[in-house]
């Protein structure tokens, strides 16, 4: 059998109205002290009034539709197992070179912030640097994308600037990580799972985001779910005219540990098949992330025991992520 998930009521994992942020300094600081909250205790939060329209949204729903509803060969000819720099078509039941995970139902269309063509890490060949291969099957693939692309990222600046304020921390202290920034969109299908199957594959396994924060967008059908403290899976709904928010292992390296890199999963279980867009937050190849506070609560830590998890210690950023895009994405085998 699937396993099974406590379902709660929305109020489990916050809601924050950003509308007072917008309105004025004090409305600022009233949201900057929810978000602080909602990422120390759940590492979850659903926004609401975050700027994006209906429009915008259910646009790039159908953009996900068109492109995997191709030919799998259309869709293969853009497989990220044809590069090194996970780019491209990431094919249903794949994974990384990690032996101790399973396979992940999933299928996705995923990219980063595109770079120029005389970009010096591009022609240098550095690890994650590479241009997307956008589907010769779907050519407006590439501006469909891109239009929902360039309002996410807008959003995901704004809201850098509120965990900044969250952390007591001056403007752009977090900002300086993303002078080059790895930004990165996907368009993810889930297929359904049957109730009777065995739960080794999952449409998305148990995982922290190893960036700074994600900002999702999930249709109706539901599916995903967060582990609390108590190790409970708990449904994160979909919930009208809301984005879903999750701190990552960067926030949470930068915070030593006081913001949580939950640990996350989704299983289908709706009987249809689930569309979601995570818009991910990925700092520069060359940040170097370390804790910018100290813990007071050192023992009030999430585990930190996944593939995904980064450690609270200096890094840089950039060689961190390849080694663990390795592990859990397929890419062109190199001799
Ligand atoms: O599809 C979802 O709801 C979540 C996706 C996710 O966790 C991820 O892409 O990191
Ligand atoms: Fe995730």
């Amino acid at each position: 059998m699937l396993p099974t998930a406590r379902k709660l009521s929305f109020s489990e994992v916050p809601v924050v109205d950003l509308a007072p942020a917008w309105r004025d300094a004090a409305g600022r600081q009233e949201v900057a002290q929810a978000i602080a909250d909602a990422a120390g205790t759940v590492g979850f939060f659903y926004i609401k009034n975050h700027g994006l329209s209906d429009e915008d949204i259910r646009a790039i729903f159908q953009t996900a539709v068109d492109f995997h509803s191709l030919p799998l060969e259309d869709k293969m000819a853009v497989s990220v197992k044809l590069n090194n720099h996970a780019q491209g078509y990431l094919y249903g039941m794949s994974k990384g070179n990690d032996k101790n995970i399973s396979e992940n139902l999933q299928e996705a269309f995923q990219i980063r912030r595109p770079l120029a063509a005389d970009d010096p890490g591009l022609l240098a060949g550095k690890p994650l640097h590479g241009l997307i291969p956008w589907p010769p099957a779907m050519p407006d693939l590439e501006p469909r994308m891109m239009a929902y692309y360039e309002k996410v990222n807008e959003l995901g600046y704004w809201l850098l600037g509120m965990f900044e304020q969250s952390l007591g921390l001056a403007a752009d202290t977090l900002k300086a990580s993303f002078a080059k920034d790895m930004n990165s969109l996907r368009l993810l299908h889930y297929p359904p799972q049957r109730p009777d199957e065995s739960g080794e594959h999952l449409g998305a396994r148990n995982h922290t985001d190893t960036n700074a924060f994600t900002i999702l967008a999930q249709d109706v059908n539901g599916g995903l779910e967060v582990r609390n403290r108590e190790g409970e899976w708990v449904a994160v709904p979909p919930m009208a005219g809301t984005l879903v928010v999750n701190v990552g292992e960067v926030l949470k390296v930068w915070t030593d540990g006081v913001f949580t890199s939950a640990v996350h999963r989704v299983i289908n279980r709706s009987g249809n098949e689930r569309y979601s867009i995570p818009f991910f937050m990925y700092p520069s190849y060359d940040a170097l992330i370390q804790p910018l506070i100290q813990n007071p609560d050192p023992a009030n830590i999430a585990p930190e025991d996944l593939p995904t998890s980064f450690p609270r210690r200096p890094f840089v950023y950039g060689e961190l992520k390849s080694r663990n895009v390795a592990r859990i994405m397929p890419q062109k085998e190199t001799a």
